[in-house]
């Protein structure tokens, strides 16, 4: 899959490149790929932005993100090939008579570009206009796009045409970076590596499932973009119901890129929709108001740099979503996210279904069911809970919950956990689009995702407060409470 061999020189053009996203994460995943040789070497990197800036100062730019994002040492002598072939073009993405300058930039060769749109989304089309005049596209070419693609369904479909009038849907790759990430990749072999959960995967044997993704860090200066998003669109319509999906599609014939997201789009079409008629009992809207973190105070949202004081935009969303068909029917899964939460943390977590008897009453009389444990992020690792006989002589049959605790930084001391960037930007080189959201996915996320908007909008409620730094609403404890389960903290 990974074959050095098979993949061909690329020109690396990443738009927007000294944004916010490029800085942090994509120059760093180019050079930590290029490290370990799994760039080819007669592949460039093309910066393309706006600012007037020498080649010299671009490479310098590089250069410093690099140093300052890779979490590990610098290897210099590597790092200096690296930036030997970084380049620099100044572009206004919106001027299509300017595209003929990155043209005599790339003239020449038959490397296949791969043009990367790390700008805001609704410039995609124009970018994509300005290539197909300057005549830069070619069959073997590859397009990113970065999430979140549109606003909702139409403005998706809006990008998604201007998109597709210039690139064929198998050169697009639509990235949800949750896709690259080890543990989300690692939901494919427990599922369909081992006969124990594939065949105990269902509404037979399965309680309910809970998934969380919960962050400790606010707006990071992205109030203006957040605010027009919300933690709806920013995180729940894409990294949210990709993994949702991958937990409970059905088993795909192989690996291809296809059959995979063939299965997934089956489980975001069945999503029950929450309408105005449920959206109460279904979901639960917050917003963090001045708390503490780390035992420091920390600003609410409104209080954040830059903010609207009357802005009702959620940071924080829970929501009971359900699955109609035959795998899944009467199995919630609670879903919820937020902001300013109490620590970075992102699980999921399956509940088995209890015992029908139990004859351990003499020590526990309610006998506790399974509980599988995926560990997202961070402390990677999946924890399945068993019950287990106390070993002595002092009683015959006391039972105990304990943990079998599979951590991957225990288990894979030597193996370091690659950022979701890496792998993703490796596949892109591959030309493997397995990890990448194809078109049909997208728009039935959003379906869903905008009657859900739709009915908040509707109900003219505001966001419910929560201190930064807990959990979330009072009431997203209620939300999961009304069917008896509470969760787990
Ligand atoms: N940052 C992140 O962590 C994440 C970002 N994303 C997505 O990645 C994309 C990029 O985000 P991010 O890097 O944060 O955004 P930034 O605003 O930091 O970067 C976007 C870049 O695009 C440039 N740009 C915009 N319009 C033009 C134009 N007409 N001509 C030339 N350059 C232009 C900007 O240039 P200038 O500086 O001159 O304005 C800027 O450098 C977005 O789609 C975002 O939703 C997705 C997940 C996470
Ligand atoms: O796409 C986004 O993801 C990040 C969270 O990503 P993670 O890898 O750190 O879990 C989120 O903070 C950001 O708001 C959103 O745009």
């Amino acid at each position: 899959m990974n074959n050095i061999e098979s993949q061909s020189a690329s020109e690396i053009v990443i738009f927007g490149a000294v944004g916010d996203l490029s800085r942090r994460k994509l120059l760093p995943a180019l050079y930590q790929l290029d490290l370990v040789g799994l760039v080819n070497k007669d592949s460039r990197i093309v910066g393309v932005a706006r600012q007037d800036m020498s080649e010299k100062d671009f490479k310098a730019f590089v250069e410093e993100n690099i140093r300052n994002f890779v979490k590990e040492a610098i290897d210099d002598e590597k790092l200096a090939s690296f930036l030997d072939r970084v380049i620099y073009q100044k572009l206004d993405f919106k001027e299509t008579d300017s595209y003929k300058n990155l043209a005599a930039t790339l003239k020449g060769g038959n490397k296949t570009r791969v043009y990367y749109f790390s700008t805001p989304p609704a410039i995609y089309g124009d970018i994509g206009e300005g290539l197909h005049q300057a005549k830069l596209i070619h069959a073997g070419d590859r397009v990113v796009m970065e999430k979140p693609i549109g606003h909702c369904l139409e403005s998706s479909k809006v990008i998604n045409d201007h998109v597709s009038k210039y690139f064929k849907e198998n050169q697009i790759y639509r990235i949800d970076h949750y896709l690259g990430k080890e543990t989300v990749l690692n939901l494919l072999a427990l599922r369909f590596a081992n006969s124990l959960f594939t065949t105990n995967w269902d509404r037979n044997c399965i309680d309910h499932v809970q998934i969380t993704v919960a962050e400790s860090v606010g707006i990071e200066g992205r109030w203006g973009f957040y605010d027009e998003a919300g933690q709806m669109r920013d995180m729940v319509q894409n990294h949210l119901l990709q993994v949702l999906s991958l937990l409970a599609m059905e088993p795909p014939a192989d690996l291809s890129a296809d059959s995979i997201r063939d299965e997934k789009l089956k489980v975001i079409k069945a999503l029950v929709p929450i309408t105005r008629q449920n959206i109460h009992e279904k979901t639960v809207r917050g917003q963090y108001s001045d708390g503490f973190l780390d035992g420091s105070p920390v600003p609410g949202y409104l209080n954040e740099e830059g903010a609207n004081q009357e802005s009702t935009t959620e940071t924080f969303v829970a929501i009971k979503a359900e699955i109609d068909n035959w795998r899944w029917s009467g199995v919630p899964f609670y879903l919820r996210t937020g902001k300013r939460m109490p620590a970075k943390h992102s699980e999921i977590v399956i509940h088995f279904k209890k015992q029908p008897h139990n004859i351990f009453k003499d020590s526990y009389s309610d006998l506790p069911a399974n509980k599988l444990t995926i560990r997202l992020q961070p402390d990677e690792g999946v924890e399945l809970q068993v019950m287990n006989k106390i070993p002595g002589l002092l009683s015959q049959m006391d039972v105990q919950e304990n943990a079998l605790d599979l951590s991957f930084s225990e288990t894979y001391k030597d193996e370091r956990v690659a950022d979701a960037y890496e792998r993703l930007f490796l596949e892109i080189l591959n030309g493997n689009q397995s990890l990448f959201v194809r078109r049909d996915e997208v728009e039935a996320a959003w379906v869903w995702a905008d009657s859900i908007i739709d009915a908040w909008a509707s109900t003219n409620d505001k966001p419910k407060p929560y201190a930064a730094g807990s959990w979330g609403p009072v009431a997203s404890i209620s939300l999961i409470a009304r069917d008896d389960r509470q969760w787990v903290e």
